[in-house]
């Protein structure tokens, strides 16, 4: 073994590395043969050098791990692209690089050095691995997607694997994302990414902060900038404070906020601003659908993976015993099932062919509704090792500034409730209106992001397989219509044309509690809550849950700042 250890070693850090890397996704498989190879001999020539065949077959971590336990930054860079190679073993949907991974891996193994394992088991701690849809499917479409999704982002990320329970919306999900990072837009490469990783710092998403920081590193970025917020530009930081709000009270952004940004040294540019606001209600409310649905650290992040042996770090699954023994003592008092839901929506439903209801009723349905949010307090942050609070603090101001409920919003309540009125295309609103404002608004500004925007939107308001749980054939639009404007209602959107009386008839108090919680404040949310609600549905129902409080936050989000836009226009 060489005692060279603590010097980083050129071949795993130089560009041609990385370059390497990202040649195996391309969609050309001589490209992939052609980087699997250097991927192979830059693993033969570090094990020449650096090396030997263990002595005894006693597996020990000593080439890794100094003699006072700690890993030298060295091995550090090792371990870490060990782990993508075994990402790319485990979940490249082309064959041919998966197989070449493993053969590598093999190979290295076979020299004794130690390879690392992930701490977690598939892409979601919350839904079971063999639920979740495999890289190599036979599913011909949702193959093709994670193809497209792989050659996107360099690998087949866990949230695409979740997200492949419903392919026609991970199509439109993809698409825009696509539109949003890689095509030519008004902000440069390195600003998108860092305005990802910003926005997915206040909900201390690390799941997502970690992969915008590479990939705003790959993307030639200053690696000065991911010191922190006092190391960035001023036009960037001008930014935090329309970050914070965005994320936590969207109600309160003015036109105040948008001139301030227009003006002045180190201004934005209509459309760059659009841009950035885009970027940021897109993560901020993917931050809620990863810790909605449980989505694990991809294994070559950080903290994704171990060196230690599976008996010592096996914590994780007690964990998950005690989750779901919890559950089950809390089983006892009983949700409305999904024939009783079925029976109430037809209820409903007879009873709107008969009565009329005012519209001074119909507000204080919606007001009832909020109300009854206010007791909805969710837990405090749930404490996962890796959630390294403090680290995420430099890229967060004011970082106790959090959601505060709508309904509270002071005495005076100065700030009206946004009237919105939600037709066949969610989103059409009456002061505001996202087809005759908002939509044509953003298409002007940052050319079409509105018509992607208006796709994913609607995918996610109308999807529907006609199921809930075991029963087929079923018409889930009031269902799915009461979740929708209950996250709506979370931001004080109010669809005068709907009555809220169907919210508390159809949604029980977990799945609320589910929903706010997702909402508001999504790192908090745990497997319990998780669990909690809907028993008799599939998980696959249950990440649509979660992927409509994507859209209908994302959607909220989007109404309040373009509103404010055009108020700074006009
Ligand atoms: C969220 C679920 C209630 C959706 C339902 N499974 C449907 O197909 O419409």
């Amino acid at each position: 073994m060489a005692g060279s250890e603590t010097e980083a070693d050129p071949i795993f850090l130089s560009k041609d590395c990385l370059r390497t890397f990202s040649d195996l996704s391309s969609r050309d498989h001589l490209t992939r043969g052609l980087a699997m190879d250097s991927v192979a001999s830059m693993y033969e020539n570090w094990i020449k050098r650096h090396h030997q065949p263990p002595a005894e077959s006693t597996p020990s971590p000593p080439d890794h791990v100094h003699e006072n336990g700690e890993i030298s930054q060295y091995s550090r860079h090792l371990t870490q692209h060990l782990s993508s190679l075994i990402r790319l073993a485990t979940q490249c949907p082309f064959h041919d690089v998966r197989d070449r991974a493993n053969e590598i891996l093999e190979c290295v193994k076979e020299r004794g050095v130690q390879i690392p394992r992930p701490v977690s088991h598939g892409p979601s701690s919350f839904i079971p691995e063999h639920e979740i849809v495999p890289p190599e499917t036979d599913d011909e479409q949702t193959r093709q997607l994670f193809v497209d999704a792989f050659l996107q982002n360099n690998r087949l990320e866990n949230i695409t694997s979740v997200m492949g329970f419903h392919p026609q919306y991970l199509e439109s999900f993809l698409r825009l994302q696509h539109y949003l990072l890689r095509m030519d837009g008004p902000l440069p490469q390195d600003y998108r990414h860092y305005i990802g990783v910003m926005a997915a710092a206040r909900h201390q998403c690390s799941y997502l902060v970690d992969l915008q920081e590479s990939e705003f590193l790959m993307q030639d970025g200053d690696p000065d900038w991911l010191k922190g917020l006092d190391y960035i530009p001023q036009k960037l930081r001008n930014l935090c404070e329309l970050n914070k709000i965005l994320a936590h009270r969207p109600w309160l952004i003015t036109k105040q906020h948008i001139e301030q940004l227009l003006r002045g040294n180190d201004s934005w540019s209509l459309s760059e601003l659009v841009h950035a606001i885009v970027l940021l209600a897109h993560f901020h409310s993917l931050a809620s659908f990863v810790f909605g649905t449980g989505i694990n650290l991809e294994i070559d992040h950080e903290c994704g993976h171990t060196l230690q042996p599976a008996s010592l770090s096996e914590g994780a699954n007690d964990v998950e015993a005690h989750h779901s023994n919890s559950v089950a003592s809390s089983l006892e008092s009983s949700e409305p099932g999904v024939e009783m839901l079925m029976h109430r929506m037809k209820k409903i439903q007879e009873a709107a062919d008969l009565q009329e209801i005012s519209q001074e009723e119909m507000k204080q349905r919606f007001e009832k509704v909020e109300k009854q949010s206010l007791e909805l307090l969710p837990g405090q942050s749930a404490c996962s090792e890796c959630l390294a609070v403090s680290d995420y603090a430099k890229y967060r101001d004011d970082p106790h500034f959090h959601y505060e409920d709508f309904a509270k919003r002071g005495e005076e309540r100065t700030i009206p409730t946004f009237r919105a009125q939600m037709e066949a295309p969610p989103g059409w609103l009456r002061d505001y209106s996202w087809e005759d404002q908002g939509f044509s608004l953003v298409n002007r500004l940052y050319s079409d992001i509105g018509q992607l925007l208006d796709d994913k939107f609607r995918m996610a308001y109308n999807l529907t397989y006609y199921t809930m749980g075991p029963q087929k054939d079923v018409d889930t639009s009031m269902l799915r219509a009461a979740i929708w404007n209950y996250i709506h209602c979370m931001f004080g959107i109010f669809h005068d044309d709907y009555d809220y009386g169907e919210v508390n008839q159809l949604l029980d108090i977990r799945l609320k509690s589910f929903i706010k919680t997702v909402t508001c404040y999504p790192e908090r949310t745990t497997r319990k809550d998780y669990d909690n609600f809907w028993k008799e549905f599939k998980h696959s129902e249950k990440v649509h849950v979660c992927i409509m409080v994507l859209e209908a936050r994302m959607q909220a989000e989007l109404l309040y700042a373009l509103r404010a836009i055009m108020k700074y226009m006009t």
